[in-house]
């Protein structure tokens, strides 16, 4: 038995959803068995109701060991890895993580990596709504100057946000660009919108050094990320764009991404 041949994700929103739905359709004798799902305490019921009965609906790392999966796949937000990685790398599981932002706050980026590396487990972050990372990491091994991401949105998707401190977001009229800094900042100012600030940092320049720019565009018709990058070998531009999940935050590749990431590896890489 190879040891992805059983699959737990934490978190049942639109992203954990969508790839429990894109699980189940693939089952079959080369896919991966959906074991489990971890919930918050008291939400297991209405989740359970919507799962095959084989699938687990668990609320602790306790019950995600006692399914037994291969891999774990986060796509619940920064909190549940700061709640959950630590359990799930220890046991020896391997980790993937949509909302790599959690990785931006101080020292947990070198605590989990040591104790994936201590067992013998994996850190793993897939490209999510993003697209290029392969080329980014040659340029990162080639010699990398700059790097930058920009982030546009819907002023919408950015409600509930620390940009409604700066914008008027119901009356803006044009794009603007409310946020400029560092990944780190970005992802943990922002953190259900800017993961992939992180996930390109840590695929390239890293979270200090790569620029980002968050902007809010009332013609927007979905989300877009685009990264630019400049190395001793070339340069890159990729911009991957398109319509928002059912979380107006959430790009709606995220979730075909994880299932990439999860049925073949696509696109994802070690962290
Ligand atoms: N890297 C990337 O490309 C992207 C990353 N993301 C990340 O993915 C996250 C999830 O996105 P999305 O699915 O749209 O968000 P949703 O809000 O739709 O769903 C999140 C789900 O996770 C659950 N949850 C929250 N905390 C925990 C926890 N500690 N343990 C178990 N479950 C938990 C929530 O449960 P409850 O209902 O009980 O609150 C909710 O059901 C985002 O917050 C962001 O961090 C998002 C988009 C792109
Ligand atoms: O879905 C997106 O466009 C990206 C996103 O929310 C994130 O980086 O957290």
């Amino acid at each position: 038995m190879t040891k992805l041949e059983r699959v737990a994700l934490i978190g049942f929103g639109a992203i954990g959803r969508a790839v429990a739905d894109g699980l189940l359709a693939a089952a079959g004798d080369d896919a991966p068995v959906l074991a489990a799902v971890l919930v918050r305490p008291g939400r297991a019921e209405p989740v359970r109701d919507a799962l095959p009965a084989g699938t687990a609906v668990v609320e602790d790392v306790a019950g995600l060991r006692a399914a037994a999966p291969g891999l774990v796949v986060e796509c619940a937000g920064q909190a549940a890895v700061a709640e959950h990685a630590e359990a799930v790398l220890a046991a020896g599981i391997d980790l993937m993580v949509i909302s790599t932002g959690a990785l931006a706050a101080p020292g947990r980026l070198e605590r989990l990596t040591a104790t994936a590396k201590a067992v013998g487990a994996q850190l793993i972050a897939p490209a999510g709504a993003i697209a290029g990372l392969d080329g980014l990491g040659a340029l990162r091994r080639s010699g990398l100057s700059a790097v930058t991401y920009t982030s546009t949105k819907p002023p919408l998707a950015w409600r509930g946000t620390a940009a409604e401190e700066q914008l008027d977001l119901e009356s803006l009229a044009q794009a603007t660009t409310f946020f400029e800094g560092s990944a780190r900042d970005a992802a943990l100012a922002y953190p259900k919108n800017a993961n992939l600030a992180a996930t390109v940092a840590l695929a390239g320049l890293g979270l200090d050094e790569t620029r980002v720019r968050l902007v809010a565009d009332p013609a927007a018709q979905g989300n877009t990320g685009r990264i630019e990058a400049e190395g001793a070998a070339g340069r890159l531009s990729v911009t991957m764009g398109g319509a928002a999940s059912a979380n107006p935050k959430t790009s709606a590749s995220t979730a075909w991404s994880l299932l990439d990431a999860i049925l073949r590896r696509g696109a994802s890489f070690v962290i």
